[in-house]
């Protein structure tokens, strides 16, 4: 007879299952919070840099003067590409997604570590802030490639931010475009068990190592229901047409259109709805008004139209509110970002939180595997 799972205890999707403990970050949906090692996000993103945020993430303290001397001078020297990762890229094709090629940097830079077989926490950090350093000349390579454009080299006198900047686009950004990207960085750093994080956890559980974390977690964030929705964001906005002519209303009216229509047709609209959140992402207001400062920056009310327009007809429709991906979408965009090198920025700052919780894992580890209720045939055998 078929076994009949206990409907009870399956959890799809283990929604609402609480897997284990972290330090690292808390959300609350109640509250609308989201708090890192006890700060409110909003409270970093306001007065904190990402190297701050960082290294409180990894540590559970901020850093006093000295100790962010030093993790800024590990982060500025681990900036430039590796010549033979370098290598690797250019061998890429093109049309490979650029996740593809941050998944395949960080399991390339786990071969070549010298420390590879060591997951002591010290091996570890060090092995997290050479990840967070390599990981932009990746991202802004990869994008300047795609365009037939050279190499940047870092600048070890910029900030994080603005040194990604730099080497993206290969001219200094301006201080508006590095606060606002500063804070997307900050706010995707990290949030507990989400499906990323979840996987290099798993991956951790089974003692494997730290890079082989990050290389699941990459592959898990790319899907459109996790970070792949910023790029998705971005696409309906092209679907809908940007058009540099209209007015904020106008193009509001036009995105109104277009989700009514979406809905009606029991379409998913990405950078909306959450698992956890179900009244409104804490992020989002923060993210939003480092989206209002870049449309006033660049002079671009038609992207608020736009952005408006879907918002306001998803919460009249199905009160479904935005989450990040929706508001860095259109941010990234008018940095001048490619699409396709949106979720690459997620991984470039997730990295911080997935090894973070590689860290946690380790330190009071059990090997992770769930049980699952069989519904396949009776027991049978070959005749
Ligand atoms: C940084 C991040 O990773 S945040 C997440 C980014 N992902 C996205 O933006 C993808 C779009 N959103 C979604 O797919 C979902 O909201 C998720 C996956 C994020 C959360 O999903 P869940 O908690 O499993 O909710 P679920 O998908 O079951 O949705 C519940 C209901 O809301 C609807 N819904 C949820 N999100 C959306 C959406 N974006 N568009 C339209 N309807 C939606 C579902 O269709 C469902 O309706 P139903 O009950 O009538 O079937
Ligand atoms: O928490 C989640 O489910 C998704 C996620 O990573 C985020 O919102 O930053």
């Amino acid at each position: 007879m078929t076994q009949v799972p206990n409907t009870e205890e399956i959890k799809k999707g283990l929604a609402g299952v609480v897997v284990d403990y972290t330090a690292i970050s808390k959300v609350n949906p109640e509250t609308n919070s989201l708090l890192y090692r006890g700060y409110p996000v909003q409270e970093l993103a306001a007065r904190c840099s990402f190297e701050e945020v960082a290294y409180l993430l990894w540590h559970g303290e901020l850093p006093t003067p000295e100790q962010l001397a030093e993790f800024e001078a590990h982060e500025r020297s681990g900036r430039a590409l590796d010549p033979l990762l370098k290598r690797l890229i250019d061998d890429l094709p093109a049309t490979c997604h650029p996740m593809d090629v941050c998944r395949t940097a960080a399991s390339i830079q786990g071969a070549r570590h010298p420390r590879a077989g060591d997951s002591s926490r010290e091996a570890n950090l060090t092995k997290a802030v050479e990840l967070f350093a390599a990981m932009p000349a990746v991202v802004a390579y990869d994008q300047r490639r795609r365009r037939g454009q050279e190499l940047v080299e870092p600048r070890e006198d910029l900030g994080y931010s603005a040194n990604f900047l730099w080497m993206t686009f290969g001219e200094e950004a301006a201080p508006e475009v590095v606060r606002a990207f500063e804070v997307s960085m900050i706010l995707y750093a990290e949030h507990s068990f989400n499906a990323s994080t979840f996987t290099a956890r798993v991956v951790t559980s089974t003692l494997s190592d730290l890079h082989s974390a990050v290389t699941a977690a990459i592959g898990a964030l790319k899907g459109p229901l996790h970070g792949g929705a910023n790029e998705a964001v971005m696409e309906t906005f092209e679907e809908i047409g940007i058009r540099t002519d209209e007015t904020h209303e106008q193009a509001k009216t036009r995105a109104k259109a277009w989700m009514d229509e979406a809905l009606a047709a029991k379409k998913k609209v990405m950078g909306f709805g959450h698992r956890v959140y179900k009244h409104g992402d804490s992020r989002v207001p923060t993210m939003k008004a480092a989206l209002d400062d870049l449309i006033a920056f660049y002079g671009r009310p038609e992207i608020l139209g736009l952005y408006d327009g879907l918002e306001q007809s998803m919460d009249e429709a199905k009160g479904i509110k935005p989450n990040l991906d929706y508001p860095t979408g259109p941010a990234y965009h008018l940095m001048g970002f490619d699409i396709p090198t949106f979720t690459p920025l997620f991984v470039a700052s997730r990295i911080v939180g997935w090894t973070a919780h590689v860290m946690e894992q380790l330190e009071s580890n059990s090997l992770i595997r769930p049980l699952s209720a069989y519904n396949g045939p009776d027991e049978r055998h070959l005749d």
